[in-house]
């Protein structure tokens, strides 16, 4: 009993120690197996992610695979190459390997020859390390079934694919080998469906594997390769069969014990202890069968036998002996379990070890990723003075610069410096790398097709393990269209966006400076303002189009009437201001303003209209009318006011004087609203003699305002505030029904031929219903038309002549009659004179006043009389005072007078009486 429980016992510690022995070697060659694969896949993931790195990348990134993974014989990367682009790779290739072609390991052949030609090869294009591996180089490998069969299993499931073993071109005679392969995608990522998989397909990579070495290597970094022993076979294809062995490790023959020399040799001899263990590998089954000789039975049960010789006697030893074979196997037993979680550390440490690179490589990836993809230029340059050498350049750089990669690479970072670039800001770069800190400012470089390139640059130092500065990173931010951005602000609020004048605000600004110029230099200054005369009529006449290219030629003129160091400024609407600077005299020489004017009053032709503009001008000085600009430009506007005022088409330097008038003007703006509502207008009526009979012929209705507080308020006080305010529209509405009225009341009441003029304003003139308002007042009031008489001013017809000839064509038609008032200081042409439906001519009273006294107004006077007879209208001249003035007339011919001499407008009771009286004029 002894005897047979000793016996199990030491079959059992036999047994044991055989299943650690195997155990520990199928996990040690599986674990390195599927270590290959795995790095192999990070090789595969470092060339998808890079796209399509150098020679040098791909060298660098394997070299410290292959130092930590021994077994690993090379990595390589194959590439699809057409036959269409064989001569091209070649050539390629051949520059940093000469004599390299595609080739092919032909039928028999050790030597790999020229491939032959077909559509297309799978070349091995790059393989780490070289030395032992050149054969392979260039190797069109598409031949292969092995290898494209691998290729078509990895594509199929999307894994890494191991090839059956086979003998490879770089391999000895009996060396045989597997790739483990895996595919690489155009756009480096890995499509989810097979078709697409295969369409995007453009090489692959893989884990060259020599096996003989492989398990060996793998086993000797276990340190397994020193007990001899234990047998091992490994086979890798479906079975584990002779034709599928790729490595045998025969264990040494066991020596037999002394006891088998004594009893028959050989007899007791127990059989050999094997077990198979089969595992798959990317695809391929591994067989690795592990086997012990057969021992002697002597040798593992020789405590057994003793105690059976030595029998009852030796119990007691033997028990002893039992108790120590029993701890020794406990102790055995032990050693397995340590061994085992040893390796379960091992494995785990390297499992560890792997992610731990995958995620550096991940990070790594990313961070690559995201500089090539950043909207932003980064340039990654050497710290080694004095050049500051660019070694990176991304993909924007080009895009924002215009230099490529190549172009940039290699230089220094002052090739960006360009012709005039700012040279200070690039001092203060330069400062930052040599002190090795951050520095960020903003640089004005050149595109390279010499454009102005701004970019907010930023740079910070870079440095290694041991806190040395390598590099420097730098970023460049394209700000160049902001910069455009806020330039054209900039311009936009300095400027008048309809005319390019600057504006308003700028004027101010201009206008402080060129005080304080003429301050320092005690110089005078003049400020001009400019208003168009009538632009109202132009805007509403033409539309605001033909208003705005008005305005653009009136700035023009004017910016080319003064000189360079004048300013033109458009304070908005028509009115203009302009700085006249550096003036040695206190009094401006009035031909500058002349000028102004007479660049204004040329003709301008829009869509088809010839325009005749003219303007009012205003004049203030420094330092006599104000000392700041604000009010320079005030009394400058008062003055232009004023120049409105006395008819337009002319200039004023503003006086004191007129500061009261403006006051005024304010205070009965007012008032002026509320005065027809108040009933506070009233007519007068001016009688027109006929100087042929010397009779009363007619009236000019002239309004009266009444005003509670100021008393009679003479028109030329309100009627161009009421053109400004538009209640001129209601007012002279009011005007023609009450004069219609009136003067039918005349000729009711037995002066049938009395007539009535009325004079029209510019808004009056412009309302679309002018001639059927005008034909209802006729026919309320049961006016003949006849006896109506129109008054309009020539420069108000002849500021858009076609459209004024269409007017007066309308009122023509009604009958009434038409007459040009204060003829003779306007922009007359002739021409459209003779165009115009017009009955009479009406001579300014400046001309009648001074035609004893000064010869111009006399020829002037005269020559009108003539063209009025020779174009067949009738001529009256008023503001006709003395007798010498009528002489005058009646000798020139003139049909007509009204003026002081024969009577002053006058309320309507009083020329009634004039009527009367029939006051005849001699
Ligand atoms: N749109 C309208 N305009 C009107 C109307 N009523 C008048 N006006 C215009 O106002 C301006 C000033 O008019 P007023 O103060 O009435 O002056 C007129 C006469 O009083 C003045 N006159 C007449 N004779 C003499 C004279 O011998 N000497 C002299 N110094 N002045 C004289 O002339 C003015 C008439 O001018 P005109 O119209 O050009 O015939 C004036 O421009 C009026 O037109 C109105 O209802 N609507």
């Amino acid at each position: 009993t002894v005897f047979v429980a000793t016996s199990h016992l030491e079959e059992d510690a036999v047994s044991l120690d055989f299943e650690r022995r195997a155990g520990l070697r199928a996990f040690t060659i599986q674990r390195g197996l599927e270590e290959a694969v795995q790095v192999q896949s990070v090789v595969n993931h470092f060339y998808a992610t890079v796209g399509d790195p150098t020679r040098d990348q791909f060298e660098n990134f394997t070299r410290p695979l292959l130092e930590r993974y021994p077994y690993v014989r090379a990595f390589s990367v194959q590439r699809f190459v057409s036959d269409e682009d064989r001569p091209v790779f070649e050539a390629l290739r051949q520059g940093a390997r000469p004599g390299f072609q595609i080739t092919a390991l032909a039928e028999g052949k050790v030597e790999p020859v020229p491939a032959p030609q077909q559509p297309s090869y799978l070349v091995v294009d790059f393989i780490e390390p070289v030395p032992g591996n050149e054969a392979a180089l260039g190797l069109d490998v598409s031949r292969n079934a092995e290898i494209m069969g691998a290729l078509g299993a990895a594509l199929a499931s999307g894994r890494p694919a191991s090839t059956p073993p086979l003998r490879l071109a770089q391999f000895g005679p009996d060396e045989r080998g597997l790739l483990v392969i895996q595919p690489v995608y155009r756009g480096g990522v890995q499509p989810t469906d097979q078709l697409a998989r295969r369409a995007l397909l453009v090489g692959d990579t893989s884990a060259v594997l020599e096996l003989n070495g492989l398990v060996r290597k793998i086993l000797d970094s276990a340190g397994l390769m020193a007990d001899h022993d234990i047998g091992l076979r490994i086979y890798v294809g479906a079975q584990a069969e002779g034709r599928n062995l790729v490595y045998r490790h025969d264990s040494a023959p066991q020596e037999a014990h002394w006891l088998d020399h004594l009893l028959k040799p050989g007899t007791l001899f127990r059989h050999p202890s094997t077990t198979v263990s089969s595992f798959d590998i990317a695809g391929q089954t591994w067989h690795l069968e592990i086997s012990v000789p057969p021992r002697s039975l002597f040798a593992d049960h020789y405590g057994s036998l003793l105690i059976l010789l030595v029998g009852v006697i030796a119990s007691l030893l033997g028990a002893a002996y039992m108790r120590a074979l029993s701890m020794r196997s406990h102790r055995i037993q032990q050693l397995v379990e340590e061994r085992t979680a040893e390796l379960r550390t091992t494995n785990a440490l390297l499992s560890d070890d792997i992610k731990a690179r995958r995620l550096a490589e991940r990070a790594l990836r990313l961070r690559h990723q995201a500089i090539e993809a950043s909207a932003n230029a980064i340039l990654i340059l050497s710290a080694q003075e004095p050049d500051y050498t660019i070694e990176y350049v991304n993909p924007a750089f080009a895009r924002i610069t215009g230099y490529s990669s190549t172009e940039a690479v290699g230089k220094s970072i002052r090739f960006l410096e360009g012709r005039d670039s700012d040279p200070e800001g690039f001092e203060t770069v330069w400062i930052a790398m040599r002190e090795q800190r951050e520095h960020n400012v903003v640089l004005r470089n050149y595109h390279k097709d010499g454009s102005e390139l701004w970019n907010d640059f930023y740079i910070a130092p870079v440095r290694d393990e041991s806190g040395e500065v390598t590099h420097f990173v730098a970023a460049l931010y394209d700000i160049t269209s902001m910069k455009r951005y806020e330039a054209e602000l900039e311009f936009q609020a300095s400027r008048d966006t309809l005319t390019g004048l600057i504006n308003r605000h700028m004027l101010r600004h201009h206008l402080e400076q060129a005080i304080g110029v003429a301050e320092r230099q005690k110089q005078a200054l003049w400020v001009v303002f400019v208003d168009l005369d009538r632009f109202k009529f132009v805007n509403d006449t033409l539309g605001h189009k033909a208003g705005d290219t008005l305005l653009r030629t009136v700035a023009g003129r004017l910016r080319a009437a003064v000189r360079e160091a004048d300013t033109v400024a458009r304070l908005g609407g028509d009115e203009f201001i302009m700085i006249l600077p550096e003036q040695d005299e206190l009094t401006l020489d009035t031909r500058s303003l002349q000028r102004i004017m007479d660049a204004v009053a040329a003709p301008v032709t829009l869509g088809g209209h010839t325009l005749f503009m003219t303007c009012s001008v205003g004049v203030a000085c420094y330092p006599n009318d104000g000392t700041d600009g604000e009010t320079l430009i005030k009394h400058a506007d008062i003055a232009m006011y004023r120049g409105k005022q006395t008819g337009r088409n002319n200039f004023q330097f503003y006086t004191p004087a007129m500061n009261e008038q403006a006051l005024e003007r304010l205070r009965i703006e007012g008032d002026l609203r509320n005065a027809l509502d108040h009933g506070e207008f009233l007519l007068h009526y001016q009688p027109k003699v006929d100087l042929a009979s010397g009779r009363v012929i007619g009236s000019e209705a002239l309004i009266r305002w009444q005003h509670p507080q100021l008393g009679m308020v003479s028109p030329a006080r309100f009627i161009g505030l009421a053109e400004e305010t538009g209640l001129i529209l209601p007012i002279g509405a009011w005007v023609l029904r009450a004069a219609c009225t009136q003067c039918r009341q005349w000729q009711l009441g037995g002066y049938a031929d009395i007539s009535v003029s009325v004079n029209l304003s510019v808004g009056q003139f412009l309302q679309k219903d002018l001639v059927s308002s005008i034909a209802d007042v006729l026919e309320d009031t049961g006016l003949p038309p006849e006896s109506l008489e129109l008054e309009l001013t020539e420069s108000l017809m002849m500021t858009d002549v076609e459209h004024a000839i269409g007017i007066l064509a309308g009122l023509k038609k009604l009958g009434v009659r038409l007459s040009i008032d204060d003829f003779g200081t306007g922009y007359s042409s002739l021409a459209y004179l003779k165009r115009f439906p017009i009955d009479v001519l009406k001579i300014d009273r400046s001309f009648v006043r001074d035609i004893t006294i000064d010869a111009d107004d006399a020829a002037i006077t005269a020559s009108i009389i003539s063209l009025a007879r020779h174009l067949k209208l009738r001529v009256i001249a008023e503001g006709v005072e003395t007798d010498e003035q009528l002489d005058y007339l009646r000798h020139y011919g003139c049909d007509e007078i009204q003026g002081y001499l024969f009577s002053p407008p006058v309320p309507a009771d009083k020329f009634e009486q004039i009527l009367r009286q029939d006051r005849v004029m001699t």
